[in-house]
């Protein structure tokens, strides 16, 4: 059966679709009344998914009529080089959005860096007043890959109110955020790091499964409860045996495809989403701006004001 027909695979795709024609649509609008939306990816260094990731980002934002620009920094840099250049950009008026693409190396402190981003231009809600605020329950601007995993599980119908859900990996970025949005829908929460004694003991409880840790094929099939749902947010780069190289998950998804209800394939389902939210989030920062221009300007229509 291949991957489109098979009702278990939970694609990003067809949900990314969705959120950028929408995002589309309100890019055209908002240029039209003299603010044309921009996004500036940092990296730091080089690292294979994280091109990818970029690429991507690219190619979406130029489907959903948002102007890219990616700044790449040598490895060499010092954070405070970096962060005189997020200020450049929190200057800038022409910029909407700052994605810091991680991992940065280990030399640069990411929270500083993430706190250096201005809150209004912070579209992946990172720094750390943004990220408070899914422990209010404000989750209109939520981290992107950890808000494309909940949109995900949402897609399956499941009620997630009173849900074992189980997150085996605790980033700042997606296992901590995952747990905060999942709290807010009502969800039981159990969240798994590395001094966690059995994973697996308590992953085999989980009616909702989250992986991100980094480790290709961790999750096998008797890890899984039957019926679970199976969200994969892995992305490891493989060399096969014929020396190419592709993308794989943190689960085994040939083996517990067979156990779960529904499992996220790697590449095509977190991924797509993780971008068309980054998208999402970038209109939403703007619209932030503009209510700020509005209230200084009186008017949130920047042509017909000059
Ligand atoms: N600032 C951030 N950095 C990182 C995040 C993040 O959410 N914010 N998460 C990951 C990103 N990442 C892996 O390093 C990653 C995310 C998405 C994709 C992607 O678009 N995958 C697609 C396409 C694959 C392909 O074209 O082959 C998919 O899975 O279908 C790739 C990488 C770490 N950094």
């Amino acid at each position: 059966m291949s991957l489109s027909d098979d009702s278990r695979y939970l694609r990003g795709g067809p949900v990314a679709q969705r959120i950028i024609a929408a995002v589309r649509e309100d890019a055209t609008i908002a240029k039209a009344e003299g603010f044309p939306p921009k996004l500036i990816s940092i990296t730091v260094g080089d690292t294979d998914a994280v091109d990818v990731y970029v690429r991507n980002q690219r190619a979406k934002a130029q489907l959903a009529g948002i102007d890219f620009e990616e700044r790449r920094f040598p490895a060499t840099i010092t954070s405070g080089e970096l962060e005189a250049a997020i200020h450049g950009l929190n200057a800038d008026p022409r910029v909407t959005g700052i994605i810091i693409q991680r991992p940065v190396p280990a030399h640069i402190p990411i929270k500083m860096l993430q706190a250096a981003v201005h809150p209004l231009k912070d579209v992946e809600g990172m720094h750390p007043a943004s990220i408070g605020n899914i422990v209010y329950n404000q989750l209109d601007l939520a981290p992107c890959t950890a808000a494309a995993s909940v949109e995900l599980l949402k897609e399956t119908g499941l009620d997630l109110k009173g849900l074992e859900v189980v997150i085996v990996g605790h980033s700042e970025i997606v296992g901590k955020p995952i747990a905060f949005l999942l709290m807010s829908e009502g969800a039981t929460v159990t969240v798994c790091h590395h001094m966690t004694r059995s994973v697996a003991a308590h992953a085999r409880r989980a009616d909702a499964l989250f992986v991100a840790v980094g480790k290709p094929r961790l999750i096998k099939a008797d890890m899984v409860k039957p019926g679970a749902a199976v969200i994969d947010i892995g992305i490891n780069s493989e060399v096969g045996p014929d020396g190419t190289s592709r993308i794989v998950g943190d689960v085994d998804t040939d083996s517990v495809k067979e156990v779960a209800s529904w499992i996220t394939p790697v590449p095509g389902g977190v991924g797509p989403l993780t971008v068309a939210i980054l998208l999402r989030n970038t209109m939403v920062a703007l619209s932030r701006q503009r209510a700020l221009y509005e209230a200084t300007y009186g008017t949130s229509d920047r042509l017909a004001a000059e």
